[in-house]
């Protein structure tokens, strides 16, 4: 595998959760595959646990790692080609990119949708210059569309944690007080439609995701009535993308917020977040403090999903 930013860069999915799980036996097993090859892990954006999830699995197939946060230390980076740079930033991408290449051997880049141009970000304008420009394997570690790594370690807590082979699984949007990126809803969408789950979003009116990314999952605008009978409950807020809101906050409706009494409407659900969240907004503390909730198990396996994922990018170089 050279690049990976959604799911259909793993090719087989199945076989690829056969390795993830073959990792997760014995995630040490592959510490040469890494000998004296550097990933290089680019932040425009914060970041917990992609930043040390990804950076341990790079370390225990036996990688050198280097991080650079972009907007803290290096230099303001211009990513428009033709604009006069006598502003705020000294160095344009196109230097910067192929100059961190020189650098390693494997790049990870986070940067989130800017919702200033809703082209450039659905374009992954800043994301694909990375893959242009930089000589090297690329992944994503969330990009404006797509939040992969996560996806996947998503799915393998889902295959862990199921009871029956289709379960169905609710992702629900939840009221946040800041825009907040499509990427994560996306790519969680994008991953459930690759499985045979019964998979539905469920969300007020006016945060209808992108169509490319809905694609055949049932969209509820009835929250408890997508709740009744779930086996998982994957909470997220996200900003509008249709327009003329792409970015906005429409509502921050607590209606949304997700508590016990709507978790009983569920197959004795679990319940999932990417984390960070933001309690008694997104969830109550009675949920993501219960026995259902699988949250730290879910983050935990974000060390799986990017050893996976950098094995096989690793095993694109041999
Ligand atoms: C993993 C989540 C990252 C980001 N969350 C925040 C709070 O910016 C988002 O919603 O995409
Ligand atoms: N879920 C996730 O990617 O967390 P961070 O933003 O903390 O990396």
């Amino acid at each position: 595998m050279r690049n990976f930013t959604c799911v259909q860069d793993l090719g087989n999915l199945k076989q690829a959760l056969a390795e993830a799980f073959e990792i997760k036996k014995d995630r040490y097993q592959f510490t040469e595959l890494g000998k004296n090859k550097t990933l290089l892990m680019i932040f425009f954006n914060s970041s917990l646990r992609t930043r040390l999830s990804t950076q341990k699995a790079a370390m225990n197939l036996g990688m050198n790692t280097m991080v650079l946060d972009v907007n803290q230390g290096a230099w303001k980076l211009e990513t428009e080609r033709g604009v006069i740079m006598d502003g705020d930033k000294p160095e344009h991408l196109l230097e910067a990119v192929p100059v961190m290449g020189c650098y390693c051997d494997v790049i990870g880049v986070r940067s989130f949708a800017r919702f200033e141009s809703k082209e450039d970000d659905y374009n992954e304008k800043i994301l694909n210059q990375f893959i242009q420009y930089s000589g090297r394997p690329v992944f994503s570690m969330e990009a404006a569309t797509r939040h992969p790594l996560q996806s996947f370690a998503d799915l393998i807590t889902i295959e862990e944690y199921k009871k029956t082979d289709r379960p169905k699984v609710v992702m629900t949007w939840a009221p946040h007080p800041k825009s907040l990126p499509q990427a994560v809803p996306n790519s969680f969408a994008e991953w459930m439609n690759a499985t045979d789950y019964e998979f539905v979003i469920t969300h007020p009116e006016g945060y209808e995701l992108d169509p490319e990314f809905v694609a055949g999952a049932r969209v509820e605008y009835d929250q408890k009535k997508a709740f009744e009978g779930a086996d998982f409950i994957y909470a997220k807020n996200w900003s509008a993308y249709a327009d003329p809101n792409y970015g906005k906050v429409l509502n921050m409706d607590r209606n949304w917020t997700v508590d016990s009494e709507k978790m009983a409407l569920t197959n004795n659900a679990y319940f999932m977040h990417c984390l960070p969240v933001r309690r008694n907004m997104i969830v109550t503390d009675d949920v993501i403090e219960s026995p259902q909730s699988i949250v730290i198990p879910e983050a935990a396996n974000r060390e799986i999903s990017a050893q996976t994922v950098l094995k096989k990018i690793l095993m694109g170089l041999q």
